[in-house]
């Protein structure tokens, strides 16, 4: 039987068996660790592409020295190698997830694979093995070289089951520090990659524990909490020389059709396309006379490293970094450049670009000359209430409603451009006067 897994989705009046089979098989597969490291694309690909195949207890699933088939997928059952190995040792026991065969270059098995019970495989046919071949974990046509910035800047290396390395590209946001947004970013990605395919993430809730170091990797570590019918539920430490530095809670949901209201309505502001980027504002200002002399040097002075992401603030002013100005804010964002398909990256590429202008409101009321303020992440939440694209503009609204004990609060809203409550956050940061030694946040590993 063939899974159809896009027809099945595809289709309104399909078969409920076929439909319980197109989820199982999209389950299943989230859970075979060679596959972590695949886009969803490809992994649905695969699930089109995968047909079951049975075996009696005691059947030879393949026979060495026969020509292969493809990749087998053990879906239930237990199997054994046997021939020139040691089939006592459990290495050569197969069960549920594990996976054998050949792979693009069609070659004969070196082994004899057994049923020791009853045994059901799926089978990915060489023509189709190609898909295992990951070009990036976002795309199974783009290369992690011809994609947009941020998603290269969300690229993971699988290091093993569960266990993913980011690296700080040179060309990434970065404040003196891993940039909090990053960590989001990443640690959502690498526990998305540990979710079938059907659920995606709908809330996410994470802490900062130490500023990290920009050189060194990050190791994502994800533990598999739970993993219920409709819902997944995640942890993920993010680790540097063996400390963690960062860690969040992520709950995954498949699609359900429920009760709609929206009472929230998206603010009246000009469109995108009548306001100006930050790289014309920051050009503006360089030559305004109307700032500070001090201000505009050392604007011209900073080195300027174009983010991923594109904004344009909605209330342009001619205030600066030590202008008092209201806790509030609304800007509209979107990635520069197109993203791949698939929602988990979409939705990390926000959560990258929630932590960019978000804290800093919080400053607002208290901006004066010459202050110099230490601000850093502490906790971040955000709620997706629907599908989104990032690389589509995506109105962000700001508000500090409280600023007490050194701790700034900021909650937020995103909007689609007509008006859809996307996503509802909040992030609690300390804010504090920066002490004559430096405004910078060092890594203290
Ligand atoms: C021109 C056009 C317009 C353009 C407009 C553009 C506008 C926007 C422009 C630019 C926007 C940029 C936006 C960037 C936003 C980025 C946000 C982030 O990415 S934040 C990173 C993620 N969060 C973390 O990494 C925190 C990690 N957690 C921690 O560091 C700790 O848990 C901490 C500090 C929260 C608590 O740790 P404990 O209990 O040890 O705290 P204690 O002792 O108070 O301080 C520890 C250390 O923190 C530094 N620190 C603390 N307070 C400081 C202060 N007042 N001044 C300087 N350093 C301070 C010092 O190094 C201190 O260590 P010592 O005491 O010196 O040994």
């Amino acid at each position: 039987m063939r899974s159809r897994f896009s027809d099945s989705f595809a289709r309104s009046d399909c078969d409920f068996a076929e439909f319980i089979c197109v989820v199982a098989v999209a389950e299943f597969l989230g859970c075979v660790p060679l596959l972590q490291k695949l886009s969803t694309s490809s992994l649905r690909k695969i699930a089109d592409a995968v047909t079951f195949q049975h075996f009696d207890k005691g059947a030879y699933v393949v026979h060495e020295g026969d020509v292969g088939k493809g990749v087998y997928f053990i879906w239930e059952g237990e199997a054994e190698v046997s021939g020139p190995v040691d089939s006592e040792d459990p290495d050569f026991h197969l069960s549920k997830y594990d996976y054998f065969g050949h792979g693009t270059a069609i070659s004969v098995h070196a082994a004899n694979i057994i049923a020791l019970s009853k045994l059901t495989c799926l089978v990915l046919p060489h023509e189709h093995c190609h898909l295992l071949q990951p070009k990036s974990i976002w795309s199974s046509d783009e290369t992690n070289e011809t994609c947009s910035l941020v998603e290269r800047i969300l690229h993971l290396e699988p290091i093993e089951v569960n266990i993913f390395q980011g690296i700080t590209l040179p060309e990434a946001p970065r404040f003196g520090k891993v940039f909090g947004g990053q960590l989001i970013a990443q640690a959502a990605a690498a526990a998305s990659k540990t979710v079938d395919c059907l659920k995606v993430i709908h809330s996410l809730h994470v802490y900062f524990l130490l500023v990290g170091d920009l050189i060194m990797p990050i190791i994502y570590q994800v533990h598999r909490l739970r993993d219920g019918k409709n819902f997944a539920t995640r942890k993920v430490d993010a680790i540097q020389t063996g400390t963690v530095i960062f860690t969040l809670i992520a709950s995954f949901q498949a699609e359900e059709e429920g009760f709609e209201h929206q009472v929230i309505m998206m603010p009246s502001v000009p469109a995108p396309e009548t306001l100006l980027s930050i790289e014309d504002l920051r050009g503006r200002r360089l030559i305004d006379p109307r700032l500070p002399r001090g201000y505009r040097n050392k604007v011209a002075t900073t080195k300027f490293i174009p983010w991923p992401i594109e904004i344009r603030f909605c209330e342009p002013s001619n205030a600066t970094n030590q202008t008092e100005t209201p806790p509030s804010l609304r800007y509209w964002f979107k990635a520069k450049g197109k993203l791949s398909e698939d929602q988990a990256l979409h939705r990390c590429v926000v959560a990258f670009a929630s932590d960019l202008i978000f804290l800093g409101t919080s400053l607002n009321p208290h901006r004066r000359k010459g202050l110099k303020t230490y601000s850093v992440s502490l906790d971040h939440a955000m709620w997706f209430h629907r599908n989104l694209r990032a690389d589509d503009w995506i109105l962000f609204e700001i508000l500090s409603p409280i600023a007490h004990n050194a701790r700034g609060l900021v909650s937020g809203r995103m909007f689609s451009r007509n008006g859809e409550l996307l996503v509802t956050l909040i992030q609690e940061g300390l804010i504090r006067k920066a002490k004559p030694s430096g405004s910078l946040p060092a890594s203290k590993l």
